[in-house]
Formats: C-alpha cells, structure tokens, sequence
C-alpha cells in the first residue's frame, strides 16, 4: 500500500487563513473591518473555550471579534432580541451562536432567528437548504472543513462509498448533503441504525461525528479507507479509535490538530466573505 497519509489540520488551517489576510487588508482599505458576533449561553467551560479560540483566531488576523456572553437563565425571547439586534448592526458581518445553548431555550428558533447573509456557520433551515441543493454561500463550519481538507489533500469524493456516522443538523446532514453533491455514493448512519460496523466496512470514506469518544473501531475499517474524524469529546478525544483505525486508513484526521482547527479557519473564511459582499453594496451606493 501506499504511504499512509495524515492529514494535517493545522496546515490546511494555515493556508485557509493566509489566503484570507490579503483579502482583510483590501476590505480595510475600503474603510471595512470584517467582524463576527459570537453569542456563547450560559457557563458550560468547553463552550467558553471553543467561543474563545474562535475570538482569538478572528483576533490574530485582523477581523474584529465582538463577544457576546448571556447568562444561563436567559430565555428565548432574550437570545432573539439580542441575534434580532446583531442583524441590524451594520457592522457585524457574521453571527455565530454557539451549539448547545442551555435546555430551556428553543434553540432551533434562535438559529433560525439569524438573518441568511449573516449566517456563517451554517445553522438556518434556508442556510441548510441551499447547501444542500448545492448553491449555499456558508455551509456549516465542520462540514466545510472536511471537504477542505479533502481538497487541499487532493482526495475526491467522486464515485465513492462515504459512510457518515451521525445526523446533526450543523454537522451530520449538511456533511451527507456536501458529500452527495461531490458525487459520492452516501449514506446516513444514526442511533437507529443496524449492523453499524458492516456499513463502516463498506465505506471508502468514514465521517465520524458520534459524539462519542473512540467510537469507531479499526476493525470496521477497510483497508485503504480515509477516515475524517469531526468529534470532539473531553480531553481532546476524537470520536474514531485513532490508532486501530490509522492502521488500516490510507489517509486519517488526528484529534486534536485535524478537523478542528479547519473548522475556525472557515469560520473566519466565511466571515471575510460575509463582509465583502457588505463592502459590494455599499460600493454600490456611493
Ligand atoms: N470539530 C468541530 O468543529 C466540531 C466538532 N463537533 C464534534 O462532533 C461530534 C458530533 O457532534 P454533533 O453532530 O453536534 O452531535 P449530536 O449529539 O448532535 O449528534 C450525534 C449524532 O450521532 C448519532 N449517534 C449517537 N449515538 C450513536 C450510535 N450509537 N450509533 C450511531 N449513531 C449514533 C446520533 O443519532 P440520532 O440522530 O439518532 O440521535 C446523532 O445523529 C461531537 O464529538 C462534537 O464535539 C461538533 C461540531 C463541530
Ligand atoms: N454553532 C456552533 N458551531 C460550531 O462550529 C461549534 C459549535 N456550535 N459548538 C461546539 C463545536 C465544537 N467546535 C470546535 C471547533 C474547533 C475545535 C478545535 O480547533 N480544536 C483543536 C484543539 C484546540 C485545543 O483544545 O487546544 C484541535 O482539534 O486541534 C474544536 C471544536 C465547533 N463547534
């Protein structure tokens, strides 16, 4: 067999984000400083952590990170006042309202809340659908990052069997769709499927995105099989055994350092993007 490949999230992340900074300084010279609102509920830390990496990473790169905490008892009606109130902010190109928000709040009302040329993360019903008919401008972060990491690795998808393990809305689904419309051959696995590790061993690339801790074993891996591991469990644990299945992978993601740090990058892509569009129309109208 060829040499395994390990694909390297913090290189592809790089490259993502040294593409973008060029593109800041163009908008900065047009009196434009791209900005993502995050909105983080509640005082779960590892939230507080990836919400801060996020405003960090927007930091280091010159796009203006404006973080808004709302305390764990705020009710929906407050989250849509306050994402109603970043959609008629001017300056704010991207909204990111991070997943999971405390039990009591509707969340699916609060993403949907979102206006669509705001929605860089990929949350909204319309955001989903136009992602998933193939013409959507933000697909979710996650979902965005895998395929980028397949292309900057230069792995098509086309004419593959691509098992994806798992069926969120920002990740699972918009994955399967993204995946479909590379012309691969798909299937959806969820809690309800049966004989799980015979479908993994058919698949020429695995999605892992469980949510479970080393739920993906090597042995339902087959040989030659590229494995991308979205999850991201406490202590830094992917949701695929790591080494049992790079043993029989021709290419894996590692946790940490794989599709995690992608994930920001297109983030901070889709913002700057976000931002330009802004920049367009104001143009326009001078
Ligand atoms: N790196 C990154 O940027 C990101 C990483 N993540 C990580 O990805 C992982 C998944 O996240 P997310 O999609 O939000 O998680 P969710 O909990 O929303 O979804 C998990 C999915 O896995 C399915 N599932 C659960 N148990 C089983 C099982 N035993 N067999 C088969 N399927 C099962 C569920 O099925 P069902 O629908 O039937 O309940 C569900 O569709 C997590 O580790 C998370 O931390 C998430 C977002 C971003
Ligand atoms: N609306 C919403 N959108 C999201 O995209 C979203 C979310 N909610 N909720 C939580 C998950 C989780 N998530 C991660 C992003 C980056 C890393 C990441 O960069 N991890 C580094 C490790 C960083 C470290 O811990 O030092 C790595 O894998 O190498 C991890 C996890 C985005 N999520």
């Amino acid at each position: 067999m060829e040499k395994k490949i390990i694909l390297d999230g913090i290189v592809v992340a790089k490259h993502v984000k040294d593409q973008l900074k060029d593109r800041i300084e163009e908008l900065k010279g047009k009196d434009v400083v791209p900005c993502l609102a995050t909105i983080l509920v509640g005082d779960d830390p590892s939230s507080e952590t990836y919400v801060r990496m996020k405003g960090n990473a927007c930091e280091k790169l010159g796009i203006l990170s404006k973080r808004i905490h709302m305390s764990k008892d705020t009710t929906t009606q407050e989250l849509l006042e306050k994402i109603a109130e970043l959609n008629n902010d001017p300056s704010v190109h991207g909204i990111l309202l991070q997943h999971p928000v405390p039990g009591h709040i509707d969340e699916r009302k609060a993403f949907e809340a979102i206006a669509i040329e705001k929605d860089v993360d990929g949350v909204t019903s319309l955001g989903y659908g136009q992602t998933a008919f193939g013409f959507g401008e933000y697909p979710s972060c996650t979902p965005a990052a895998i395929l980028e990491i397949m292309d900057f690795y230069k792995l098509s998808a086309e004419g593959m069997h691509a098992v994806v393990v798992g069926r969120s809305p920002i990740l699972g689904k918009p994955v399967s769709a993204l995946l479909l419309n590379r012309n691969a051959t798909v299937t959806t696995c969820h809690s309800y499927t049966k004989n799980l590790p015979q479908i993994v061993k058919q698949a020429d690339i695995v999605v892992a995105a469980v949510g479970k801790p080393n739920f993906i074993k090597g042995e339902w891996i087959k040989e030659g099989a590229i494995v991308l591991d979205a999850g991201y469990n406490e202590g830094n644990i992917g949701d695929a055994e790591y080494e049992s299945c790079a043993e029989k992978a021709f290419a894996i993601t590692p946790v940490p350092g794989g599709v995690g740090p992608v994930t920001i990058s297109m983030l901070l892509k889709h913002t700057v993007h976000a931002a330009e569009k802004i920049a367009e129309i104001q143009g326009k109208h001078k």
